[in-house]
């Protein structure tokens, strides 16, 4: 039995996730999927709670035809332990799969095996860009799958993007 992890802000939750998630699912018997920085949220980059981005991931993966855990990890101050941090928060797993080289690098000097996942259409499929679009009243629903449209549409969190982006007020502890 083989188990994967894979972490991402999901701010939010896009095709090109879905593309590796759907990719990593032939390789594997099941996926841990860790939502980072769950801590964040109201923020112009990480709009959305770990509660919404739950659902959305959660909602977007019904049919994925593996076991899956959806687990929020909060950020910690110090890398050196972010590993052992994660890994107290999941189920154990064998195989780590990312492209973000701080992730790769943290969980390879701990000794996991890591898959580097490839790019899908960055260009289009990007966080950034769609949160972009949603500041600029642009179309962005093609960009993400359905249940995470309407799962955003049923907070207004177009609105508070907006909102919490042309706030000067950054609060913080
Ligand atoms: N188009 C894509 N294809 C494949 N993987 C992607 C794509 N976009 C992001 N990823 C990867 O998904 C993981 C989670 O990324 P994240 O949730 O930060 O998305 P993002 O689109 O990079 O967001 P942002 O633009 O807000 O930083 C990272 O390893 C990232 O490289
Ligand atoms: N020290 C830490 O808390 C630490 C270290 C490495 C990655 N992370 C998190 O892992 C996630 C990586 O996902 P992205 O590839 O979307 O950036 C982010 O939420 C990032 O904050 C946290």
């Amino acid at each position: 039995m083989l188990r994967a992890f894979y972490i991402g802000r999901f701010q939010p939750y896009h095709f090109g996730h879905h593309a590796v998630i759907t990719r990593i699912a032939e390789e594997v018997d099941e996926l841990v999927i860790g939502i980072g920085s769950a801590q964040k949220s109201h923020e112009a980059t990480d709009p959305f709670t770990a509660g919404e981005r739950v659902l959305m991931l959660y909602n977007a993966l019904e049919h994925l035809p593996i076991r899956h855990y959806v687990v929020p990890i909060e950020d910690v101050r110090y890398n050196s332990i972010w590993v052992h941090h994660v890994a107290s928060r999941t189920p154990r797993f064998d195989v780590v799969y990312s492209n973000n080289p701080l992730v790769i690098q943290l969980f390879r000097e701990a000794g996991f095996c890591v898959k580097e996942s490839p790019l899908y259409v960055r260009e289009r499929y990007s966080g950034t860009e769609i949160r972009r679009r949603m500041i600029a009243g642009e179309k962005w629903e093609h960009l993400v799958p359905k249940p995470v449209a309407e799962v955003i549409k049923s907070f207004d969190g177009v609105v508070r993007l907006k909102n919490v982006s042309t706030s000067d007020s950054d609060f913080s502890l």
